[in-house]
C-alpha cells in the first residue's frame, strides 16, 4: 500500500487527517513504527526532512524509517574539509553539488544507484548494529548466497573486503537517528575520481577524515538486483524486526504546510556559510611554479574565509609592494575561485599596471585559484 502524502494528494483528498502536520497525523495513528520513502532527489531536501523529523516527531514512543535517494552529489560529514575531501574543481566541471550533512564521519557520493536508510528512534533506543541487521537480513533474503556483515565500525561489507554501506549518526538530547548507504549500481569512476582531492597535500587541519576502502556495488555481484526491489525488503525486514505493520508512505520534503518550517530548513542546509563556512580551521602551505619561478603560498582558513595570505616572490619578478597588496585584497575572501577572482579582478582594473606585471598577476592568481 502507497499513501501519498504529497501537495497534490493533499488537495485531492480533501481529508481533514491531511491538513494536520506530518507530526499531528502520526499521532493520530498511533502506529510505534513508520516507514517513509522521500519523493524528492535533492539532497538538501533530503537532508532538511531528515532535521524536520528528528526536530518535530514524538520519536520517544516511536521510530521511524526514512528511505531514499539522491542525484549525483558528494556529501561529507559535519567536520570535515571538503578541499581535502573531494576534487572540487572537478566537481564544479561535472556539475556535482557538495552537501555537508548534521552527522559526523567521512565523506560519501550519491547517485540515484545508492539507497539511504535513515533509522530515527529516542536516543534509548539507538541500535546501530540491530538497523544494519535489517539490511543484511533484507539482501540475504533477496539473494541468499550473498556473502554480506557488518563490521566492528559499522561498515557492510561484501566477500569480506567490498564496502557496500557506510554508517553515521547524529545523537540528539532525547532522539537520534542512524543513517547508512547502500551502494547498489552506483557510477564507480565518478565516486573515486571525485573522492580524490587536488590539493589534500597542501592542507593542514584537525578535520576528520575520511577511511577510504575498496568499494563494490551489488548489481556487480547481481546484475538482477535493482534499488527499488532491495528497498522494499528493507521496509519489509525493517518491520518484520521491530514488529511493525507500516506501509510505505511516500512524503513529499517541499511540502511546507505538511511540515511547517522545513523550507527556511532547506534553504539553511545549501547555505554556503554551512557547507563551506563550518569547515575546521586550517592552513594551506604550497610551491606554485609560474614562469619557472618558485612561488611559497601560505593562507590561513577560517570559517571557510582566508584570515591570513602570505607569498613568497623573488622581488625581481614582483615588486614586493604589489604583492603586499594583492594578498590584503585576499585577506577576508571567501576560500572560493569564484569570490577570490573578483576581488583579484577588481585589484587588477583600479591600478595602472604594465601589460608584463598584468600577465604575471594573471598566471599567479591561477595558480592560487587552483587549490580553491
Ligand atoms: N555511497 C557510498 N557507500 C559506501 N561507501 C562509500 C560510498 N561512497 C564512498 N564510499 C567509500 O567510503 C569511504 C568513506 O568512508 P568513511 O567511513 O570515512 O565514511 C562513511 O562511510 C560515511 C557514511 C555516511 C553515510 C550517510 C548516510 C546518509 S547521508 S551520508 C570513501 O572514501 C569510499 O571509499
Amino acid at each position: 500500500m502507497i499513501l501519498r502524502l504529497s501537495n497534490r494528494a493533499c488537495v485531492l483528498s480533501g481529508s481533514t487527517r491531511f491538513k494536520s502536520t506530518l507530526s499531528t497525523y502520526f499521532d493520530e495513528t498511533g502506529k510505534a513504527g513508520i516507514i517513509l520513502k522521500s519523493a524528492s532527489a535533492g539532497i538538501y531536501e533530503n537532508l532538511a526532512l531528515e532535521d524536520w523529523i528528528h526536530d518535530h516527531v514524538d520519536l520517544q514512543n516511536r521510530s521511524v524509517l526514512l528511505l531514499w535517494r539522491n542525484s549525483p552529489v558528494v556529501v561529507i560529514g559535519r567536520h570535515q574539509n571538503p578541499w581535502q575531501e573531494c576534487n572540487l574543481p572537478l566537481m564544479r566541471r561535472l556539475g556535482i553539488p557538495l552537501a555537508r550533512r548534521r552527522s559526523g564521519g567521512g565523506t560519501v557520493f550519491h547517485d540515484f544507484g545508492n539507497i539511504n536508510m535513515t533509522f530515527f528512534t529516542s536516543k534509548k533506543k539507538y541500535d546501530r548494529p540491530r538497523n544494519l541487521k535489517v539490511v543484511t537480513s533484507a539482501l540475504k533474503a533477496l539473494r541468499p548466497d550473498l556473502d554480506v556483515a557488518a563490521t566492528d565500525r559499522f561498515d557492510i561489507l561484501l566477500n569480506g573486503h567490498y564496502k557496500i554501506s557506510g554508517t553515521a549518526a547524529k545523537i540528539g538530547r532525547s532522539s537520534s537517528y542512524h543513517h547508512c548507504t547502500l551502494l547498489c549500481s552506483v557510477d564507480r569512476s565518478v565516486l573515486s575520481s571525485v573522492l580524490k582531492s587536488n590539493a589534500s597535500e597542501a592542507i593542514k587541519s584537525n578535520a576528520t577524515p575520511s577511511v577510504p576502502s575498496p568499494v563494490k556495488n551489488l548489481a556487480d555481484v547481481d546484475p538482477t538486483l535493482d534499488s527499488d526491489t532491495i528497498m522494499e525488503a528493507i521496509a519489509s525486514w525493517y518491520n518484520n524486526e521491530f514488529g511493525f505493520d507500516s506501509p510505505v508512505i511516500t512524503v513529499d520534503p517541499t511540502h511546507e504546510a505538511l511540515m511547517p518550517g522545513i523550507h527556511k530548513m532547506t534553504q539553511d542546509i545549501q547555505m554556503w556559510e554551512w557547507i563551506y563556512g563550518k569547515t575546521p580551521k586550517f592552513s594551506v602551505c604550497t610551491s606554485l611554479v609560474i614562469d619557472d619561478v618558485d612561488v611559497k603560498l601560505d593562507m590561513d582558513i577560517k570559517n571557510g574565509t582566508v584570515e591570513q595570505c602570505a607569498l613568497e616572490i623573488p622581488e625581481d619578478w614582483l615588486p614586493p609592494e604589489m604583492v603586499k597588496e594583492l594578498t590584503s585584497t585576499l585577506h577576508g575572501s571567501r576560500y572560493c575561485p569564484e569570490e577570490a577572482a573578483v576581488l583579484v579582478a577588481a585589484f587588477m582594473r583600479t591600478r595602472s599596471l604594465t601589460a608584463d606585471v598584468a600577465e604575471k598577476i594573471h598566471r599567479l592568481c591561477e595558480g592560487v585559484l587552483s587549490v580553491m
